[in-house]
């Protein structure tokens, strides 16, 4: 697929940056090229390193060498082992993400592939077989004796290493054996990722005289199609493989290995194309007609955003294009996938970091192929190595966990499918009832095509919300968790036979434990902040929700010896608890965390729920999203305002959002629903806006207020994270880079702090924190870039870069 044009520029280039695979901090070194050898970026090579060979990806071509390096010193490419890792339009791609997020290459390369493909990457020969009497003819000794190894070893495909450490000589030998055609060397995955294989049969036509059970199994296989696995064959016909193995030497039928792909997949009943509402039809038409860009959709939940993303995709797929599908969570891509492949079957690959390490190289390859697939993923697919990429879509594109927040990169998947989309020229179709407010402004400046669907599938009303004061519920001695509201709809929905769902915003059981003798809360050892009290089976537990930190629950108060300890604040584990003990009719199911761990913890909790085995789902904010169960006819949110009061400028936004998702989960089915929203501060805008479903009032005064503080969507935020184990040294190192950015003439950004985060030490590190207002866009960045580059870090000090952080630390 190269352009001549291509292939000459690649000729010229006699120097190669190279991200080799092994545990050294600064991972890029420079190789030269022979002359006959031919690379380009993002091949996977493999070089000498430190009297090794070790495998690695060209991230550069060079046609002079960079300065202060000496030619005589630099060492040659051993040899170019596979290309075509990444499409076309994707390499470009990873370079502006390292560019914006002020990310070396090579880290956004890790993000990007699979683990298992690079650091996995071995190289491998094979002795070429037959090997012909005169092949030792000329051969040094050591080629021969290499030779001759070679020839008694049972396997055929050996690892280059291995070979190298059983030879004198090792590495000579091979050269000679490889220069002379008789091994042959080629990159692979390692053990553990090697490609999976099935044997299939094929016919093939050949000589007849047939007995007449031989002629059964030809006779099925035709029916067959033609070609089918042995043991479909095998069942088919209600044959053995021995019998097929001999129609194979007799030359009727032609036995052979195929690739197959892992997949964690189960079966799903099909489903047709349903019949769109006028709002859906609308949406659709609009988003066939228009020009390649963004797009966003904003529509209320329960709209049928789901169905509109099926029915754009299905023209891509029939064009030969792929789709690439994102959510916010792994907690979303059974359900979401489910209804994928039950309208595009085994066109869809979910993709994302929960698989093995098999299943993703798989994923990686079966991508690469090129044919028509969905692939429906979490933020890490944004780089899936789709080759014709005909749409792109990020299902609730307001969630904060498509930005990740370390390791570096710290890209936000949204951005990156904007550029992505760019490059590829396709649509990116971002959906969601509460969408962020930086798409909502793009969409309100005309940047983004803006498409709404205000009314939800079959005009079902929106969940009434009620807001209930808690100040109240105390003056009139309610001490549990549950208003008289609460209690009474919770009593309703269980005669009526529906099932309910409880947010609460923590999980564990309580958030802090307080001795009431001393006043000491206990706290981790390790970081800032108090220990979360778990109640496991194994015996009562505290837990550092930041480092995981946990210990046995003391019986005494580790300070004063007192007896006297409080649980305070309420998590998921303990509200299940006291609605158990309040409702002992309820069957009570909870969701969070410390429940879905298990690999498709997800899918078994949902599944039992939908299933009806449960009335009650308790849970963190992770079944705010997505969830679509029709017998769902009551939400309470437990406290709204722990969401509310979070030291963030963004604190009012994620409330909003989170707060309308939950609510929304409600009278999804024929029955309409009914939303308790309990809080003490009942007058507050944002409960205001969300029990109103009031998107718009919501989005434009918020925007209003950003744009008067310069704040984001505005202006660009950069965070600058200093850390260490010394408080002192941490501080010191935070202002002189504060000092330095100051001082510096070209930088013309706005300094907030330094100041400590708001938990100040994670982990036995102190961290602090320097916020730019960046007012010079790429310039800002580039800026930043070179100073932080002369800035010599004091050992022992981690300096990291966050680009548009979500979370304010
Ligand atoms: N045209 C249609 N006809 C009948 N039912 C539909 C149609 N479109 C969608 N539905 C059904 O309506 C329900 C809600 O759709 P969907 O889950 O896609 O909503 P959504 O807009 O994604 O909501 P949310 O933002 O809350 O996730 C689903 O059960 C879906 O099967
Ligand atoms: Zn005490
Ligand atoms: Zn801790």
């Amino acid at each position: 697929m190269e352009t001549p044009l291509l292939k000459e520029a690649l000729h010229r280039s006699c120097w190669v940056q190279v991200l080799v695979d092994a545990p050294v901090r600064e991972r890029t070194y420079t190789y030269r090229l022979a002359a006959d050898m031919a690379a380009a970026e993002g091949d996977i090579v493999c070089v000498p390193f430190g009297g090794q060979s070790v495998g690695g990806i060209v991230v550069g071509c060079l046609e002079e060498l960079p300065a202060g390096l000496d030619a005589q010193r630099l060492k040659t490419v051993e040899a170019v082992l596979g290309s075509g890792f990444f499409p076309a339009t994707l390499w470009p791609l990873l370079v502006r993400v390292a560019e914006y997020y002020l990310t070396p290459l090579s880290r956004v390369i890790e993000a990007a592939l699979p683990p298992g493909i690079l650091s996995r990457a071995r190289r491998r020969l094979r002795l070429v077989r037959p090997v012909s009497p005169m092949a030792e003819w000329g051969l040094s000794t050591g080629a021969k004796a290499a030779l001759q190894f070679l020839e008694a070893q049972k396997s055929s495909d050996l690892s280059w290493r291995f070979c190298v450490q059983q030879l004198p000589e090792g590495q000579q030998a091979l050269k000679e054996l490889l220069a002379r055609g008789l091994i042959e060397s080629y990159f692979a995955a390692g053990e553990r990722v090697r490609p999976r294989t099935r044997q299939y049969v094929a016919l093939t036509g050949g000589p007849s005289g047939l007995t007449p059970r031989q002629r059964e199994v030809i006779h099925c296989l035709r029916r067959l199609g033609g070609e089918a696995s042995v043991e479909q064959l095998v069942e088919a016909a209600h044959t053995t493989r021995s019998l097929i193995q001999n129609l194979d030497r007799l030359g009727h039928l032609r036995l052979f290995e195929r690739q197959v792909f892992r997949s964690a997949h189960h079966a799903v009943p099909a489903d047709a194309p349903k019949i769109l509402t006028p709002p859906q039809q609308w949406v659709l038409e609009k988003l066939n007609t228009a020009p390649p860009g963004p797009v966003l959709l904003e529509g209320v939940t329960g709209s049928g955003k789901t169905e509109v993303y099926l029915q754009a995709i299905a023209p891509v797929l029939a064009r030969g294009e792929s789709a690439l599908v994102l959510v916010p969570e792994i907690g979303l891509t059974p359900q979401l996938g489910d209804r994928f492949r039950a309208r595009f079957g085994e066109q869809v690959q979910i993709y994302h970091s929960a698989l093995s390490e098999g299943e993703r190289f798989d994923g990686w390859r079966r991508m690469l192929t090129g044919e028509p697939q969905v692939v429906v993923g979490t933020r890490s697919a944004i780089f899936a190595p789709l080759p014709r990429l005909g749409l792109i879509v990020l299902d609730e594109e307001h969630d904060g966990s498509y930005k990740q927040d370390r390791p570096a990169p710290c890209y936000h998947a949204r951005t990156v499918a904007l550029w992505r989309a760019e490059l590829c020229g396709c649509p990116l179709l971002l959906g969601s009832a509460t969408p962020d407010l930086a798409s909502f402004r793009a969409a309100a400046e005309g940047q983004y095509l803006h498409l709404q669907m205000n009314e939800r599938v079959a005009q079902r009303p929106l969940p009434a919300v009620e807001v209930v004061d808690m100040r109240e519920e105390l003056d009139r001695g309610n001490l549990t968790p549950f208003s008289r509201t609460l209690q009474q709809a919770l009593q309703q929905m269980h005669a009526a036979g529906r099932q309910g769902i409880l947010f609460i915003n923590r999980r564990g059981y309580s958030t802090f434990v307080l001795c009431r003798s001393c006043g000491e809360t206990l706290r981790c050892p390790n970081c800032a902040v108090s220990l979360t009290y778990h109640r496991l089976e194994s015996g009562e537990h505290l837990r550092c929700h930041y480092c995981n930190y946990g210990r046995p629950q003391p019986r005494h108060c580790p300070h004063c010896r007192s007896p006297n300890l409080r649980y305070f604040g309420a998590g998921t584990q303990r509200i299940a608890a006291q609605l158990a003990e309040q409702f002992p009719a309820l069957r009570v199911l909870r969701f969070d965390r410390d429940t879905t761990a298990r690999k498709d913890g997800h899918r078994a909790i949902i599944e039992q729920f939908a299933r009806q085995q449960a009335d009650i789902l308790v849970g963190t904010q992770m079944l705010t999203k997505g969830l679509d169960l029709p017998q769902v006819t009551l939400v309470g949110i437990l406290a709204a305002d722990g969401l509310l009061n979070q030291p963030d400028f963004r604190a009012g936004e994620r409330a909003f959002q989170l707060l309308t998702q939950v609510a929304g989960r409600a009278g999804r089915g024929e029955e309409p629903g009914r939303v308790i929203l309990q809080t003490y501060a009942p007058e507050h805008p944002v409960v205001q806006a969300a029990s109103g479903h009031d998107y718009r009032r919501f989005a434009t005064s918020e925007l209003t207020e950003r744009r008067a503080l310069g704040y984001p969507p505005y202006e660009q935020l950069i965070c600058l994270q200093i850390t260490g184990s010394e408080q002192q040294w941490v501080i010191a190192a935070a202002e002189a880079l504060a000092t330095m950015l100051e001082g510096d003439g070209a930088f013309e950004g706005q300094l907030l702090g330094p100041a400590p985060c708001t938990v100040e030490r994670v982990a036995n590190r102190y961290r602090w924190q320097l916020l730019i207002k960046n007012t010079a866009a790429a310039a800002g960045r580039a800026r930043l870039q070179d100073l932080l580059a002369l800035y010599a870090t004091p050992p022992g000090i981690g300096v990291s870069v966050d680009v548009d952080p979500l979370r304010l630390l």
